[in-house]
Protein backbone atom coordinates (compact mmCIF):
# COMPACT_ATOMS: atom_id res chain seq x y z
CA UNK A 1 0.00 0.00 0.00
CA UNK A 2 0.90 3.41 -0.94
CA UNK A 3 0.36 6.51 1.36
CA UNK A 4 0.71 9.67 0.95
CA UNK A 5 0.48 11.97 3.59
CA UNK A 6 0.45 15.71 3.78
CA UNK A 7 2.79 15.97 0.86
CA UNK A 8 3.55 19.44 -1.02
CA UNK A 9 6.12 20.48 -2.93
CA UNK A 10 7.71 24.04 -4.05
CA UNK A 11 10.17 24.61 -6.18
CA UNK A 12 12.05 27.64 -5.76
CA UNK A 13 13.12 29.69 -8.94
CA UNK A 14 14.92 32.96 -8.89
CA UNK A 15 12.04 34.88 -9.03
CA UNK A 16 9.28 33.08 -6.76
CA UNK A 17 8.48 29.75 -5.06
CA UNK A 18 5.92 27.47 -7.07
CA UNK A 19 3.73 25.69 -5.49
CA UNK A 20 3.52 22.28 -7.36
CA UNK A 21 1.69 20.05 -5.01
CA UNK A 22 -0.38 21.02 -1.84
CA UNK A 23 -1.31 19.06 1.03
CA UNK A 24 -1.83 15.70 -0.67
CA UNK A 25 -3.47 12.99 1.01
CA UNK A 26 -4.08 9.72 -0.67
CA UNK A 27 -4.30 6.19 0.08
CA UNK A 28 -3.47 3.50 -3.25
CA UNK A 29 -4.55 0.24 -2.07
CA UNK A 30 -2.07 -3.33 -3.09
CA UNK A 31 -3.13 -4.66 -6.18
CA UNK A 32 -5.05 -1.91 -7.47
CA UNK A 33 -4.43 0.65 -10.80
CA UNK A 34 -5.03 3.82 -9.37
CA UNK A 35 -5.03 7.06 -11.74
CA UNK A 36 -3.89 10.63 -11.26
CA UNK A 37 -5.87 12.92 -13.70
CA UNK A 38 -5.31 16.77 -14.64
CA UNK A 39 -4.68 19.14 -16.81
CA UNK A 40 -1.15 20.08 -17.99
CA UNK A 41 0.58 21.89 -15.26
CA UNK A 42 -1.52 20.02 -12.30
CA UNK A 43 1.36 18.70 -10.63
CA UNK A 44 0.90 14.82 -11.53
CA UNK A 45 4.38 14.53 -12.55
CA UNK A 46 5.46 16.34 -9.75
CA UNK A 47 2.94 14.00 -7.36
CA UNK A 48 4.53 10.66 -8.96
CA UNK A 49 8.31 11.55 -8.61
CA UNK A 50 7.47 12.21 -5.05
CA UNK A 51 6.63 8.62 -4.56
CA UNK A 52 9.73 7.18 -5.68
CA UNK A 53 11.53 10.36 -4.37
CA UNK A 54 12.78 11.37 -7.62
CA UNK A 55 11.12 15.06 -6.44
CA UNK A 56 11.66 14.99 -2.21
CA UNK A 57 8.37 16.42 -0.56
CA UNK A 58 9.21 19.64 0.85
CA UNK A 59 6.46 18.37 3.33
CA UNK A 60 4.69 15.70 4.13
CA UNK A 61 5.51 11.67 4.08
CA UNK A 62 4.90 8.70 1.82
CA UNK A 63 4.83 5.45 3.16
CA UNK A 64 5.15 2.20 1.34
CA UNK A 65 4.05 -0.97 2.67
CA UNK A 66 4.44 1.10 6.01
CA UNK A 67 7.50 2.61 5.27
CA UNK A 68 8.26 5.79 5.75
CA UNK A 69 9.97 6.66 2.48
CA UNK A 70 10.98 9.92 2.86
CA UNK A 71 12.72 8.98 6.64
CA UNK A 72 15.14 6.45 5.46
CA UNK A 73 18.84 6.91 5.07
CA UNK A 74 20.49 6.76 1.41
CA UNK A 75 21.42 3.28 1.47
CA UNK A 76 18.28 1.82 2.72
CA UNK A 77 16.26 4.54 0.44
CA UNK A 78 18.11 2.69 -2.61
CA UNK A 79 16.85 -0.75 -1.59
CA UNK A 80 12.99 0.21 -0.87
CA UNK A 81 13.17 1.90 -4.52
CA UNK A 82 13.87 -1.16 -6.23
CA UNK A 83 10.71 -2.22 -5.09
CA UNK A 84 8.89 1.03 -7.33
CA UNK A 85 9.42 1.08 -11.23
CA UNK A 86 8.69 3.30 -13.68
CA UNK A 87 7.86 4.17 -16.90
CA UNK A 88 7.83 7.83 -18.93
CA UNK A 89 6.23 9.40 -21.84
CA UNK A 90 9.34 9.54 -23.43
CA UNK A 91 10.68 6.19 -22.94
CA UNK A 92 13.99 6.69 -21.81
CA UNK A 93 15.83 3.90 -23.29
CA UNK A 94 19.71 4.10 -23.34
CA UNK A 95 19.82 4.31 -27.58
CA UNK A 96 23.09 2.55 -27.71
CA UNK A 97 21.89 -0.74 -25.70
CA UNK A 98 19.77 -2.98 -27.84
CA UNK A 99 16.47 -4.42 -26.60
CA UNK A 100 17.73 -7.44 -23.83
CA UNK A 101 20.63 -4.91 -22.79
CA UNK A 102 18.12 -2.31 -21.43
CA UNK A 103 16.14 -4.68 -19.87
CA UNK A 104 19.08 -6.13 -18.60
CA UNK A 105 20.62 -2.58 -17.33
CA UNK A 106 18.56 -2.40 -13.84
CA UNK A 107 19.74 -6.04 -13.30
CA UNK A 108 23.27 -4.95 -13.43
CA UNK A 109 23.21 -2.31 -11.41
CA UNK A 110 21.74 -4.21 -8.76
CA UNK A 111 24.75 -7.04 -8.80
CA UNK A 112 22.51 -9.38 -11.01
CA UNK A 113 25.41 -11.92 -13.05
CA UNK A 114 25.27 -11.30 -16.80
CA UNK A 115 24.00 -14.67 -17.77
CA UNK A 116 21.25 -14.73 -15.10
CA UNK A 117 20.05 -10.67 -16.07
CA UNK A 118 20.02 -12.11 -20.05
CA UNK A 119 17.82 -15.25 -18.94
CA UNK A 120 14.78 -12.44 -17.00
CA UNK A 121 15.58 -9.82 -19.44
CA UNK A 122 14.86 -12.46 -22.25
CA UNK A 123 11.69 -14.07 -20.38
CA UNK A 124 10.08 -10.15 -19.73
CA UNK A 125 10.51 -9.55 -23.27
CA UNK A 126 9.09 -12.48 -23.94
CA UNK A 127 6.24 -10.99 -21.36
CA UNK A 128 6.09 -7.79 -23.73
CA UNK A 129 5.70 -9.56 -27.14
CA UNK A 130 8.54 -8.41 -28.21
CA UNK A 131 10.83 -11.77 -28.33
CA UNK A 132 11.14 -11.12 -32.04
CA UNK A 133 13.01 -7.43 -31.24
CA UNK A 134 15.30 -8.46 -28.44
CA UNK A 135 18.18 -7.20 -30.75
CA UNK A 136 17.07 -4.41 -32.02
CA UNK A 137 17.86 -0.64 -30.81
CA UNK A 138 15.86 1.58 -29.71
CA UNK A 139 16.04 3.61 -32.84
CA UNK A 140 14.67 0.53 -35.00
CA UNK A 141 11.35 0.18 -32.98
CA UNK A 142 8.21 1.61 -33.19
CA UNK A 143 6.87 3.96 -30.04
CA UNK A 144 4.87 0.99 -29.32
CA UNK A 145 7.71 -1.17 -28.81
CA UNK A 146 9.77 1.40 -27.24
CA UNK A 147 7.17 1.28 -24.44
CA UNK A 148 7.06 -2.26 -24.17
CA UNK A 149 10.99 -2.71 -23.44
CA UNK A 150 10.26 0.36 -20.91
CA UNK A 151 7.88 -1.68 -19.24
CA UNK A 152 9.79 -4.92 -19.43
CA UNK A 153 12.71 -2.84 -17.83
CA UNK A 154 10.81 -1.42 -15.63
CA UNK A 155 9.88 -4.99 -13.93
CA UNK A 156 13.16 -6.41 -13.92
CA UNK A 157 13.65 -5.91 -10.60
CA UNK A 158 10.47 -7.88 -9.76
CA UNK A 159 9.33 -3.92 -8.36
CA UNK A 160 5.96 -4.24 -6.06
CA UNK A 161 4.16 -0.60 -7.69
CA UNK A 162 4.73 0.45 -11.10
CA UNK A 163 4.27 4.29 -11.85
CA UNK A 164 3.50 5.37 -15.27
CA UNK A 165 4.01 8.96 -16.02
CA UNK A 166 1.97 9.92 -19.29
CA UNK A 167 3.30 6.81 -20.98
CA UNK A 168 0.71 6.47 -23.57
CA UNK A 169 0.69 10.15 -24.67
CA UNK A 170 3.17 9.92 -27.36
CA UNK A 171 1.12 6.93 -28.94
CA UNK A 172 -1.59 6.53 -31.44
CA UNK A 173 -4.99 5.40 -30.14
CA UNK A 174 -4.79 1.60 -31.22
CA UNK A 175 -1.10 1.26 -29.72
CA UNK A 176 -2.37 3.16 -26.46
CA UNK A 177 -5.26 0.71 -26.55
CA UNK A 178 -2.70 -2.49 -26.44
CA UNK A 179 -0.15 -0.88 -23.61
CA UNK A 180 -2.95 0.11 -21.54
CA UNK A 181 -3.81 -4.18 -22.02
CA UNK A 182 -0.54 -5.00 -21.54
CA UNK A 183 -0.49 -2.86 -17.99
CA UNK A 184 -4.04 -4.46 -16.96
CA UNK A 185 -2.30 -8.05 -17.46
CA UNK A 186 0.36 -7.40 -15.61
CA UNK A 187 -1.77 -6.03 -12.76
CA UNK A 188 -3.76 -9.08 -13.08
CA UNK A 189 -0.79 -11.87 -13.78
CA UNK A 190 1.77 -10.04 -11.47
CA UNK A 191 -0.50 -8.35 -8.75
CA UNK A 192 1.92 -5.21 -9.34
CA UNK A 193 0.01 -1.94 -8.41
CA UNK A 194 0.05 0.15 -10.86
CA UNK A 195 -0.43 4.20 -10.96
CA UNK A 196 -1.03 5.63 -13.91
CA UNK A 197 -0.56 9.78 -14.58
CA UNK A 198 -2.59 11.26 -17.35
CA UNK A 199 -4.78 13.91 -18.68
CA UNK A 200 -6.90 11.47 -20.42
CA UNK A 201 -10.12 10.24 -18.94
CA UNK A 202 -10.16 7.60 -21.51
CA UNK A 203 -6.95 6.22 -19.92
CA UNK A 204 -8.39 5.90 -16.47
CA UNK A 205 -11.93 4.91 -18.01
CA UNK A 206 -9.88 2.02 -19.80
CA UNK A 207 -7.75 0.62 -16.95
CA UNK A 208 -8.29 2.08 -13.01
CA UNK A 209 -10.34 1.40 -10.42
CA UNK A 210 -10.11 4.37 -8.51
CA UNK A 211 -8.78 7.56 -9.81
CA UNK A 212 -7.96 11.20 -7.98
CA UNK A 213 -8.55 14.27 -9.92
CA UNK A 214 -5.58 17.04 -9.36
CA UNK A 215 -6.09 20.86 -10.06
CA UNK A 216 -3.79 23.45 -9.56
CA UNK A 217 -1.89 21.37 -7.44
CA UNK A 218 -4.62 19.80 -4.71
CA UNK A 219 -6.73 16.85 -5.14
CA UNK A 220 -10.38 18.03 -6.08
CA UNK A 221 -12.10 14.69 -6.46
CA UNK A 222 -10.57 11.20 -5.59
CA UNK A 223 -13.50 8.02 -5.67
CA UNK A 224 -14.27 5.03 -7.61
CA UNK A 225 -13.99 5.40 -11.64
CA UNK A 226 -17.46 4.69 -12.25
CA UNK A 227 -18.88 6.89 -9.51
CA UNK A 228 -16.71 10.18 -11.26
CA UNK A 229 -17.47 8.79 -14.45
CA UNK A 230 -21.08 8.94 -13.41
CA UNK A 231 -21.25 12.13 -11.45
CA UNK A 232 -18.41 14.04 -11.68
CA UNK A 233 -18.37 16.99 -8.43
CA UNK A 234 -15.32 19.13 -9.84
CA UNK A 235 -15.67 21.71 -12.51
CA UNK A 236 -12.15 19.82 -13.48
CA UNK A 237 -13.51 16.30 -13.75
CA UNK A 238 -16.61 17.49 -15.58
CA UNK A 239 -14.06 18.91 -18.11
CA UNK A 240 -11.93 16.22 -18.27
CA UNK A 241 -15.07 13.89 -18.94
CA UNK A 242 -17.03 16.23 -21.28
CA UNK A 243 -14.36 18.91 -22.67
CA UNK A 244 -15.35 22.09 -23.76
CA UNK A 245 -17.52 22.45 -27.24
CA UNK A 246 -16.57 25.44 -29.08
CA UNK A 247 -20.18 25.06 -30.77
CA UNK A 248 -21.73 25.88 -27.12
CA UNK A 249 -20.43 29.46 -26.48
CA UNK A 250 -23.18 30.82 -28.98
CA UNK A 251 -25.64 29.12 -26.94
CA UNK A 252 -25.52 31.70 -23.88
CA UNK A 253 -28.24 32.07 -21.59
CA UNK A 254 -30.21 28.41 -22.29
CA UNK A 255 -30.99 25.57 -20.39
CA UNK A 256 -28.39 22.55 -20.40
CA UNK A 257 -29.12 19.66 -18.79
CA UNK A 258 -26.15 17.03 -17.95
CA UNK A 259 -27.70 13.53 -17.98
CA UNK A 260 -25.79 10.78 -16.34
CA UNK A 261 -26.58 7.03 -17.77
CA UNK A 262 -25.39 4.26 -15.63
CA UNK A 263 -25.19 1.15 -18.29
CA UNK A 264 -28.84 0.63 -18.13
CA UNK A 265 -30.14 2.53 -20.73
CA UNK A 266 -29.07 3.07 -24.54
CA UNK A 267 -29.25 6.69 -25.55
CA UNK A 268 -30.95 6.72 -28.58
CA UNK A 269 -34.59 5.31 -27.31
CA UNK A 270 -34.55 7.55 -23.98
CA UNK A 271 -33.92 10.80 -26.05
CA UNK A 272 -36.98 9.73 -29.13
CA UNK A 273 -38.93 8.99 -26.14
CA UNK A 274 -38.14 11.71 -24.45
CA UNK A 275 -39.08 13.77 -27.06
CA UNK A 276 -42.30 12.05 -27.87
CA UNK A 277 -43.60 11.74 -24.63
CA UNK A 278 -42.78 15.41 -23.75
CA UNK A 279 -43.95 16.80 -27.18
CA UNK A 280 -41.15 19.30 -27.42
CA UNK A 281 -36.93 19.47 -28.90
CA UNK A 282 -34.23 18.88 -27.35
CA UNK A 283 -30.58 19.83 -28.56
CA UNK A 284 -28.04 17.16 -27.95
CA UNK A 285 -24.79 19.67 -27.38
CA UNK A 286 -22.68 16.68 -26.72
CA UNK A 287 -22.37 13.23 -25.63
CA UNK A 288 -19.44 10.92 -24.35
CA UNK A 289 -19.96 7.23 -23.46
CA UNK A 290 -17.09 4.72 -22.40
CA UNK A 291 -17.38 1.15 -21.46
CA UNK A 292 -15.99 0.66 -17.59
CA UNK A 293 -16.12 -2.41 -16.31
CA UNK A 294 -18.10 -3.99 -18.76
CA UNK A 295 -20.64 -1.73 -18.50
CA UNK A 296 -21.61 1.05 -20.65
CA UNK A 297 -21.14 4.34 -18.95
CA UNK A 298 -21.76 7.95 -20.34
CA UNK A 299 -23.10 11.55 -20.19
CA UNK A 300 -24.80 14.02 -22.23
CA UNK A 301 -25.89 17.71 -22.24
CA UNK A 302 -29.49 19.15 -23.68
CA UNK A 303 -30.08 22.02 -24.63
CA UNK A 304 -33.84 22.32 -23.30
CA UNK A 305 -36.31 24.81 -24.74
CA UNK A 306 -37.14 27.83 -23.26
CA UNK A 307 -40.41 26.82 -21.97
CA UNK A 308 -40.37 26.31 -18.28
CA UNK A 309 -43.38 23.89 -18.89
CA UNK A 310 -41.54 21.97 -21.16
CA UNK A 311 -38.51 21.87 -18.71
CA UNK A 312 -40.71 20.61 -15.71
CA UNK A 313 -42.25 17.77 -18.70
CA UNK A 314 -38.79 16.59 -19.69
CA UNK A 315 -37.69 17.03 -15.78
CA UNK A 316 -40.44 14.70 -14.95
CA UNK A 317 -39.83 12.09 -17.60
CA UNK A 318 -36.26 11.81 -16.60
CA UNK A 319 -37.12 11.30 -12.79
CA UNK A 320 -39.55 8.81 -13.98
CA UNK A 321 -37.48 6.63 -16.12
CA UNK A 322 -34.50 7.00 -13.18
CA UNK A 323 -32.48 8.53 -15.31
CA UNK A 324 -29.57 10.98 -12.92
CA UNK A 325 -29.29 14.72 -14.17
CA UNK A 326 -28.03 17.84 -13.23
CA UNK A 327 -28.88 21.44 -14.49
CA UNK A 328 -26.05 23.56 -15.24
CA UNK A 329 -25.48 26.62 -17.49
CA UNK A 330 -23.84 27.18 -20.20
CA UNK A 331 -20.49 29.00 -18.57
CA UNK A 332 -20.60 26.10 -15.70
CA UNK A 333 -19.71 23.08 -18.67
N1 LIG B 1 11.86 21.62 -11.53
C1 LIG B 1 10.91 22.56 -11.51
N2 LIG B 1 11.21 23.84 -11.24
C2 LIG B 1 10.27 24.81 -11.18
N3 LIG B 1 8.96 24.57 -11.40
C3 LIG B 1 8.58 23.31 -11.68
C4 LIG B 1 9.54 22.24 -11.76
N4 LIG B 1 8.86 21.10 -12.07
C5 LIG B 1 7.56 21.44 -12.17
N5 LIG B 1 7.40 22.77 -11.95
C6 LIG B 1 6.12 23.50 -11.94
O1 LIG B 1 5.20 22.82 -11.11
C7 LIG B 1 3.90 22.84 -11.66
C8 LIG B 1 3.39 21.42 -11.85
O2 LIG B 1 4.16 20.80 -12.86
P1 LIG B 1 3.98 19.27 -13.25
O3 LIG B 1 4.99 18.95 -14.34
O4 LIG B 1 4.03 18.44 -12.03
O5 LIG B 1 2.51 19.25 -13.84
P2 LIG B 1 1.79 18.16 -14.75
O6 LIG B 1 0.40 18.09 -14.27
O7 LIG B 1 2.58 16.91 -14.75
O8 LIG B 1 1.84 18.86 -16.16
P3 LIG B 1 2.07 18.19 -17.62
O9 LIG B 1 0.91 17.28 -17.86
O10 LIG B 1 2.08 19.39 -18.54
O11 LIG B 1 3.39 17.49 -17.56
C9 LIG B 1 4.01 23.63 -12.96
O12 LIG B 1 3.66 24.96 -12.69
C10 LIG B 1 5.47 23.54 -13.32
O13 LIG B 1 5.90 24.65 -14.05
Amino acid sequence: MIRIENVSKAFQTSKDEIKAVSHINLTIEDGSIFGIIGLSGAGKSTLVRCINLLERPTKGKIFLNNIELTALPPKQLRKEREKIGMIFQQFNLLEQRNAIRNVCYPLEIAGVSKKEAMIKAEKLLKLVGLEDRMNNYPSQLSGGQKQRVAIARALATDPQVLLCDEATSALDPNTTRSILDLLKSINESMGVTIVVITHEMKVVEQICNRVAVLDQGCVVETGEVKDIFLSPKSRIAQELILPKNKGIASLQGKRIVRLAFDGQSSFEPVIANLVLKCQTMVNILGASTEDVGGKAFGQMLLQLPDDELAIARVKNYLDSIGINYEESDVNGI
